[in-house]
């Protein structure tokens, strides 16, 4: 039915939940019907460690073989689990107005980061949080082997397998879990991964120019969600990541955000046992709020970022 996006997705119920709200904005946007299509992919199935599979990238291989495939019009990536490197003959159409982009804790008996006795035994399996944590609380004692879906690691603090868990605020909040966080990190103690809390909405390159009004009803509803400040966030945020990825095995945390007439970007590199990190801060006053202009500031803002964290030593942090 060429009236209807088929909008490819991951099945976790986190991929399913986010995946049918985009999709609905994006219906609703460009005049049609949707329908979700979901793709299992081989992140989901394994059990094996993330790291050794490749990293996050392997989520989005599968959905983005579909896409090009014609199975799918659209799909939805959460941006975090996104590489950096563009994939040949597709492109990111829209990013939405972002979520809430801080970790959050879930511990028993309505603990904090500051209250966990000593000793607690934190689950994550994530460089950047395992880093963050042993900064702020060497004591604790941090399952690094930790893996499973949201729903399963909230279960793990109810069952006692451990005390606490560190989740994205987003993932929580979209599934209707934001009863069981006793803490949310400020960003500015608590920096987040790039393009926490965004989604990207990716399709294929030649779609834009094939012509039909199916295509023209698609890209006009793809433009209209798109959020030009979380766009422009997520850049910067993702220039870094791009940027110190040449040269930098450490974990990477990244707050970007536009205020009132200025884009701001602060990015902290750590090593992976906490003991150390690099910071830098940088801002541009923007010349208007147009999308050009926005995405202009953003890339010199996280060139400069990245200059200031490898002169400063972040390849030898990790
Ligand atoms: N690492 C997995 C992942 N990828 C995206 C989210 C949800 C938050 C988001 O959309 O950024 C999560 C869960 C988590 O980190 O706790």
């Amino acid at each position: 039915m060429a009236d209807t996006i088929r909008v490819g997705t991951r099945g976790s119920a986190l991929a399913l939940a986010q995946s049918e709200q985009a999709a609905r904005a994006l219906a609703r946007a460009a005049g049609l019907e949707f329908e979700l299509v979901t793709v299992t992919t081989h992140g989901d199935t394994s059990k094996a460690n993330l790291a050794s599979m490749g990293g996050m990238g392997v989520f989005a291989t599968e959905l983005r073989e579909a896409l090009l495939g014609g199975e799918v019009d659209v799909i939805v990536h959460s941006l975090k689990d996104l590489p950096t490197a563009a994939y040949p003959g597709l492109t990111i159409a829209a990013t939405p107005k972002r979520a809430d982009a801080r970790d959050v804790l879930v511990a028993r008996d309505g603990l904090t980061l500051e209250t966990l006795p000593e000793g607690a035994r934190v689950g994550t399996g994530s460089p950047r949080r395992i880093a963050e944590l042993k900064a702020l609380r060497p004591d604790l004692a941090v399952e690094e082997n930790f893996r499973g879906n949201i729903d399963t690691r909230i279960g793990k603090v109810s069952s006692g397998e451990v005390d606490a868990v560190i989740l994205a605020a987003a993932g929580v909040d979209r599934l209707g879990k934001a009863d069981a966080v006793t803490e949310r990190f400020a960003l500015s103690d608590w920096p987040t991964a790039p393009g926490q809390g965004a989604l990207a909405l990716e399709v294929r390159a030649d779609q834009a120019s094939d012509g039909t009004a199916f295509s023209r009803a698609l890209q006009k509803g793809l433009a209209k969600i798109d959020h030009a400040t979380t766009r422009a966030a997520v850049r910067a945020e993702r220039d870094v990541l791009a940027g110190l990825e040449a040269g930098c095995a450490a974990p990477v945390a990244t707050t970007a955000m536009v205020d009132d007439g200025m884009l701001f970007l602060t990015a902290t590199v750590y090593a992976l046992d906490g003991s150390r990190s690099i910071t830098a801060s940088h801002a541009a006053v923007l010349d208007s709020t147009s999308a050009a202009d926005l995405l202009t500031a953003a890339a010199e803002v996280a060139q400069r970022t990245v200059a200031e964290l490898l002169d400063a030593g972040a390849k030898e942090l990790a």
